[in-house]
């Protein structure tokens, strides 16, 4: 039996600071609410202010980030919602255990690479940590500094510099939709 409204999935936004997975998250959640679907924001940005306030930029920070936001997305998602994860997460391992994580919870998760060239993401430096970077006041900046692994087998790619996030947002929802109708 097919289902229009989906059930619990994650969404893994990562890519470098600047690339675009919060403006992305942000399109996304009304974009999945207009197909019936509960969704939540789990920022990167935001979890450090508050869950994760004790946190670094260390690996073992990064990966106890990771770790953190998969298991609190597992359990959203587990309750029906769409978490919609929002993080640099640069490494390859801290990405494959959020994956297992969620393999072991029996919940959909979809792994979204928000590609920007490290050239652009610097050129937009919402922020200003790439201006920092380079002046020498900010150390261990992704794709800097350190380092950033391209995910090899990401269910979606989106390349920012080609299409717009409204548009990226909507072939989301979609791939959302596909996943949970997959398992019904
Ligand atoms: N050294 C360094 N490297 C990367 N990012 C940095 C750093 N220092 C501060 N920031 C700010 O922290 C935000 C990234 O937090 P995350 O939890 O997503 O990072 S990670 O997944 O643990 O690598 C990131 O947010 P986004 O710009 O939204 O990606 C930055 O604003
Ligand atoms: N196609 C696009 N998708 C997402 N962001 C884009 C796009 N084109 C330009 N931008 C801009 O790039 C910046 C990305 O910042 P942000 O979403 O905070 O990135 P991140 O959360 O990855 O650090 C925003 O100023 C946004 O308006």
């Amino acid at each position: 039996m097919s289902r229009s409204v989906p059930d619990g999935a994650t969404v893994w936004l990562t890519g470098l600071s600047g690339a675009g997975k919060t403006t992305i998250g942000d399109a996304l959640v009304p974009a999945l609410a207009a197909t019936g679907a509960r969704a939540v924001l789990l920022d990167g940005d935001r979890l450090r202010r508050g869950l994760s306030r004790d946190l670094g930029f260390s690996p073992a920070d990064r990966a106890e980030q990771a770790r953190r936001t998969a298991q609190l997305a597992a359990l959203l998602a587990g309750d029906g919602l769409v978490a919609v994860v929002a993080l640099v997460s640069p490494l390859r391992a801290d990405r494959a255990a959020a994956r297992t994580a969620h393999v072991a919870a029996g919940v959909p998760f979809l792994e979204v690479w928000v590609r920007t060239s490290l050239r652009e993401c610097e050129r937009r430096d919402p922020k200003g940590l790439y201006a920092r970077a380079r002046a020498g006041e900010l150390t261990g900046l992704t794709g800097v500094d350190a380092p950033y692994e391209p995910p090899c087998a990401a269910e979606l790619v989106v390349a920012t510099e080609e299409e717009s996030a409204a548009r990226a947002a909507a072939r989301i929802a979609q791939a959302v939709r596909s996943a949970a109708s997959s398992l019904a």
